[in-house]
């Protein structure tokens, strides 16, 4: 039985996809390469359940291919799931895919009329919104010319239009909001709020996530084929953004860690790069940069901070010759170039020393307050007053996150009294 407060209950929902390998086109393909007829079963939802209650706006969220429009597409019934049920609970409107109910020879006047009818409208209350579906779409010279002479923008105008003028309890949209000029965005956006304002339930799958936090009361996260966070739309954003963050970094990484084995592996193609780099590292090279890393508190090598935390540097370096009145030090840039901090062993009034052999320093960065972007970080041996040994620019990168929107370069420890 389904909670009356609900508009849409999705219980214990799995859906898989059979994805085919290539099949070859020939019967020869075919026989010798048999293994291609199988096919991997791809599990989209893997048993999901939530509830949306009557009037709700909700947003679902998720990286491309986590199966915001397979969610979508179940609760329309184009598709249907493999286990779990899904009630609904009044009549359902969607903009799924893009004028999808469209006959391309038909005219749009003649389109509104089969399409409301299959919203479920009869011909006497189509001919009653007619005049305010064909104003909303601002496709009044157009509107007897076949759709197939319609330009995408068009298309969806008369698509969104129809969709939003059919009393519907429940509106599902896809992304549509992406289409359109900016002008009929806007007006699309108003509606949506005025038909939420008016009880509609909404559900929206977008990239958007700013689009999202304007209209939805809540945000669904899907990650792997589960509910990964719901909640807030700003709440759920942040960690999504968070969580995106980390994974470009890795993948950052990974392909960096590619060009470096690739290089390794044909070094005359690497010579070019080389030379690039080699402008990126400057000094007399007595004494030289081996291994360096940044740390998180527990000493694990890490590559994202949140505002605030912990970072460690941990530099090894090797000694060729002696180099006497040595400095260590560091430099923290923003991506764009930004010199956003910088000190060494003398600044920071250490004892003078020499280097004649192979050793390592540690800068223990407590608290790093920096707000979120991506960083690079300059490590440098010098000598005397300034005199590069291994200057290493951009030798380390990393990115710090933050569930704060604040602006700037810093945060600075603050608080606010207010007498109002
Ligand atoms: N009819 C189908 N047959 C096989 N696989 C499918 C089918 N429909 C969807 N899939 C697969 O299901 C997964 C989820 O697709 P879906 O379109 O729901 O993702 P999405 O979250 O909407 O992605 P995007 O943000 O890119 O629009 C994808 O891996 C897709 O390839």
């Amino acid at each position: 039985m389904m909670d009356s407060n609900n508009a849409i209950e999705v219980r214990n929902v799995s859906k898989h996809f059979k994805v085919y390998y290539d099949k070859g086109s020939q019967l020869k393909e075919r026989v010798l390469f048999r293994k291609r007829n199988a096919y991997e079963n791809r599990v989209v939802l893997d048993n999901i359940s939530f509830s949306i209650k009557k009037g709700e706006a909700v947003g679902l969220v998720g990286k491309n291919g986590c199966g915001k429009s397979t969610t979508l597409k179940l609760l329309t019934k184009i598709i249907y799931p493999n286990s779990g049920t899904i009630e609904m609970c009044g009549r359902v409107s969607s903009l799924i895919e893009l004028g999808a109910g469209f006959h391309p020879d038909m005219s749009g006047r003649e389109n509104i009329y089969t399409n409301a009818a299959i919203f479920g409208l009869t011909k006497k209350e189509i001919d009653e919104r007619l005049n305010d579906i064909i104003a909303f779409s601002e496709l009044e010279q157009f509107i007897d010319n076949p759709v197939r002479t319609y330009s995408s923008g068009m298309y969806m105008r008369l698509a969104f239009s129809v969709a939003i003028n059919v009393n519907a309890d429940i509106l599902l949209i896809d992304e549509i909001l992406a289409v359109g000029d900016a002008n009929f965005q806007a007006k699309c956006f108003n509606k949506l709020r005025e038909i939420k304002a008016e009880g509609t339930t909404i559900v929206i799958v977008s990239h958007s996530l700013g689009q999202i936090e304007q209209i939805c009361d809540r945000s669904i996260w899907i990650k792997n084929g589960k509910i990964q966070m719901e909640g807030s739309p700003k709440d759920v954003h942040l960690e999504y953004l968070d969580y995106m963050n980390t994974e470009r970094m890795e993948m950052a990484e990974k392909e960096r860690a590619r060009q470096e084995a690739e290089e390794q592996a044909n070094p005359e193609k690497a010579d070019g790069k080389e030379a690039a780099k080699k402008k990126k590292r400057y000094g007399s090279m007595d004494c030289m940069f081996t291994k360096i890393n940044i740390l998180d508190a527990d000493g694990n090598p890490q590559k994202t901070f949140r505002t605030g935390e912990e970072m460690v540097l941990d530099l090894h370096y090797e000694c060729k010759k002696k180099v006497t009145d040595a400095v260590f030090g560091f430099g923290i840039f923003r991506s764009d170039g930004l010199w956003c901090y910088g000190t060494n062993t003398r600044i920071d009034h250490k004892d003078n020393f020499d280097i004649e052999r192979d050793g390592s320093y540690r800068v223990d960065l407590k608290e790093l307050m920096l707000i979120p972007a991506e960083y690079w970080v300059d490590v440098t041996i010098e000598y005397g007053e300034g005199n590069p040994v291994d200057y290493y620019k951009e030798a380390l990168r990393f990115e710090v996150v933050s569930k704060v929107s604040d602006v700037g370069v810093l945060r600075i420890p603050h608080e606010w009294t207010l007498n109002i």
